[in-house]
């Protein structure tokens, strides 16, 4: 059986892209590519046309304009279940499990996906349902419940888990498609700073030992900055920066268009409180509906 990275990461391509709701452009023209076996992260203010963005990859939305190129292969207008079947996989701002499902299942519902066995054949041919069932179980404990360190918590339901943890779960979900491509959408919102650490390495981790394509959509700069090795800078729907995180941190056009002013070193200063304060939020309206 093949591990995520071992089918090969694959370059993502994306080229003049152009979408509006009604009369709002929120994309104009957007190009940038991710590079195989890489980290890129997209950023930008509030409003700037990354979720937008990160839709249009996943096959979420439809632009009016422009392509998005997966391996040289054109995957604009397919739907996310075909791009799935490429390689795409990826997590979301706010984590989609089964709550009341196991660690376990939920993992095991990402790579079902690749089984060759479907339901009928698999009651026809009760043998080689559970042999691949067996092969699965193995290669999911060995692989990405090891990788990921989560090990103790494989039998708990998702819902009795830390909410750091939670995210990680929902990672490894993703890891059992065996990406080419990993789309990851904010890992580490609302997260302390110890289990933003941690999230920061697995992900360094993934692409180190499988060499797995990564976009990241992320507001935690330092993070972005630690990680990443492109940083595409979004506003107002369109690419203002792009290039390595040293290159964009220092772009006037990127202060300007977070602070209004082109001081770096504030800008650093503004995203790290933000960041802090936006995870310590979210925490407390967590801790509110618990
Ligand atoms: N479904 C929608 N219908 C109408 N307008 C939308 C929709 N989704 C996004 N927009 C608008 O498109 C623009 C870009 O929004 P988008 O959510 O992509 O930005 P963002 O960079 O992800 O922002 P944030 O960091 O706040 O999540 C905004 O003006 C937003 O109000």
């Amino acid at each position: 059986m093949t591990a995520p990275g071992e089918t090969g990461a694959a370059r993502l391509e994306v080229e003049g892209l152009s979408l509006s709701f009604g009369g709002l452009k929120a994309l104009r023209g957007v190009s940038f590519s991710a590079e195989p076996g890489s980290i890129t992260a997209l950023i930008g203010p509030n409003g700037a046309g990354k979720t937008s963005m990160f839709n249009c990859i996943s096959g979420f939305y439809k632009p009016q304009q422009g392509s998005v190129r997966f391996d040289g292969r054109d995957v604009t207008r397919m739907h996310p279940p075909e791009r799935a079947g490429l390689g795409f996989a990826r997590t979301f701002q706010n984590i989609a499990l089964f709550r009341g499902m196991t660690v376990l299942d939920n993992i095991k519902l990402g790579r079902h996906a690749h089984m060759k066995t479907g339901l009928l054949q698999a009651l026809a041919y009760w043998g080689s349902a559970q042999r691949e069932e067996m092969e699965l179980r193995a290669e999911i404990e060995r692989r990405i419940i090891d990788f990921l360190e989560i090990d103790h918590i494989r039998n708990m339901p998702v819902a009795s888990l830390s909410y750091g943890l939670q995210k990680r779960v929902e990672l490894a979900r993703a890891l059992a498609m065996r990406p080419r491509i990993l789309l990851l959408d904010e890992p580490v919102a609302g997260m302390n700073r110890e289990e933003t650490e941690d999230m920061a390495r697995f992900i360094l981790d993934v692409k180190e030992e499988w060499g797995t394509t990564i976009l990241m959509v992320e507001h935690d700069m330092g993070m972005v900055m630690d990680i990443s090795d492109h940083v595409v800078v979004l506003n107002f729907g369109e690419v203002i920066a792009s290039g390595l995180p040293h290159e964009v941190q220092a772009d006037p056009h990127v202060t300007e268009a977070y602070l209004g002013s082109g001081d770096p070193a504030a800008l650093m200063a503004r995203l790290k409180g933000e960041a802090g304060g936006k995870a310590s939020a979210e925490r407390e309206t967590r801790e509110d509906v618990a």
